[in-house]
């Protein structure tokens, strides 16, 4: 989303828009009322801000890596059970268009899953790509969260995505599953029994290891080095990682895939697309802007109540000299 992007008005008057003057908007002499009314302007603005993201938002990825067996596929259909959110497998998507009738690439994706190489991404990403617009078509735009599950998986992949997919997508964070090979080789042979899968066998699963130490490991470094890794020990239970996850999905990611919109007396500002770290560097900002007095001040974030179940332990809104005010709960 272009963050300068002038919306013009979503909620009565409302500029939106990350150079909004917050310290230089003119002042209301009446405080809002406390009563039904600010109620009735926030569910409104509750309801525009809906619009407002359905329209303008762009998918939310979340890509998920791990190694062969480490868990990705089950931690997946956990977060699409718990959070509704979309799943794609870039191997589920490969798999299916090898079995697809006239396909010009089966034979190519079948000897790179047998060699356990990678498909070269213009195939990879058109897949997920189409994929994507076809949920979000169906959705009418309301499926906007997506797990993208094992991809990035080399550099060609990575290099591959930001060029085809360059502006269309919100590529938040990288859900890394991180489990010991042999946890993982354990698994697959497991699975092995029953799966049908064709690089289920102990010859692929080794290649595909070497894959995994080689080229995906790297682009794991790489997002770490961007902070935009959110790791979990994946070698502990399905119910413990789906725990982990779905905590994590609460409290990180959710809230990463946001944006903060400040409730002033003059409407709501939306100031700023949030990382985690943003929001603890602007409350205190805006707590201690002396000419901008705010009358309520809440934080908007397109996701899981629980986040903003959270902030409320953090924050308390307040009345003061006819007037709301947000602070900070002391202990
Ligand atoms: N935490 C876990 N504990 C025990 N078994 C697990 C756990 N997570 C997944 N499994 C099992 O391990 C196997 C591999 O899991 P899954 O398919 O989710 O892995 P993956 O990372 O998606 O694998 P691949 O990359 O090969 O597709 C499955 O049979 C699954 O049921
Ligand atoms: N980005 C990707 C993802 C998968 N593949 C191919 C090669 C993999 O070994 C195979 C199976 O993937 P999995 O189901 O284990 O995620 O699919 C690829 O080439 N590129």
């Amino acid at each position: 989303m272009n963050e300068r992007a002038s919306l013009g008005n979503i909620d009565g008057g409302i500029q939106v828009g990350k150079s909004a003057p917050m310290g230089g908007l003119p002042r209301r002499k009446e405080p809002i009322s406390a009563t039904g009314s600010a109620l009735a302007r926030m569910l409104r603005l509750q309801h525009s801000l809906r619009t407002f993201y359905r329209e303008m938002g762009k998918p939310k990825v979340c890509f998920v890596l791990g190694g062969p067996g480490a868990g990705k596929g089950t931690a997946c259909e956990f977060l699409v059970k718990k959070h509704g959110l979309a799943h794609l497998s870039a191997g589920d998507l490969l798999r299916e268009e090898r079995k697809r009738a006239g396909s010009t690439y089966g034979e190519l994706i079948e000897s790179c899953i047998v060699q356990g190489t990678i498909v070269p991404v213009e195939i990879t990403c058109k897949l997920l790509e189409n994929a994507m617009n076809k949920i979000m078509t169906e959705s009418n735009g309301e499926q906007d969260k997506f797990l993208i599950d094992g991809f990035p998986r080399n550099l060609d992949n990575l290099e591959g995505w930001t060029k085809q997919m360059d502006g269309k997508t919100d590529d938040r964070i990288v859900l890394y599953l991180n489990c010991p090979l042999e946890v993982c080789e354990a698994r697959i042979m497991e699975r092995a029994k029953t799966s049908g899968r064709s690089d289920d066998n102990i010859e692929a699963l080794r290649k595909r290891f070497k894959t995994y130490e080689e080229s995906t490991k790297g682009i794991i470094e790489h997002y770490r080095g961007i902070g935009k890794v959110r790791e979990v020990d994946s070698s502990q239970s399905k119910e413990a990682v789906g725990d982990a996850v779905s905590k994590l999905w609460s409290r990180t990611l959710a809230m990463s895939s946001s944006h903060l919109f400040l409730l002033t007396h003059y409407g709501p500002v939306l100031t700023h697309r949030t990382q985690p770290g943003d929001l603890f560097m602007l409350i205190p900002l805006a707590l201690h802007l002396d000419n901008f007095q705010f009358s309520y001040f809440l934080c908007f974030f397109q996701v899981d109540v629980s986040v903003i179940i959270k902030w409320r332990k953090v924050l308390t809104i307040k009345r003061s000299r006819n007037a709301w005010k947000v602070c900070l709960k002391s202990g």
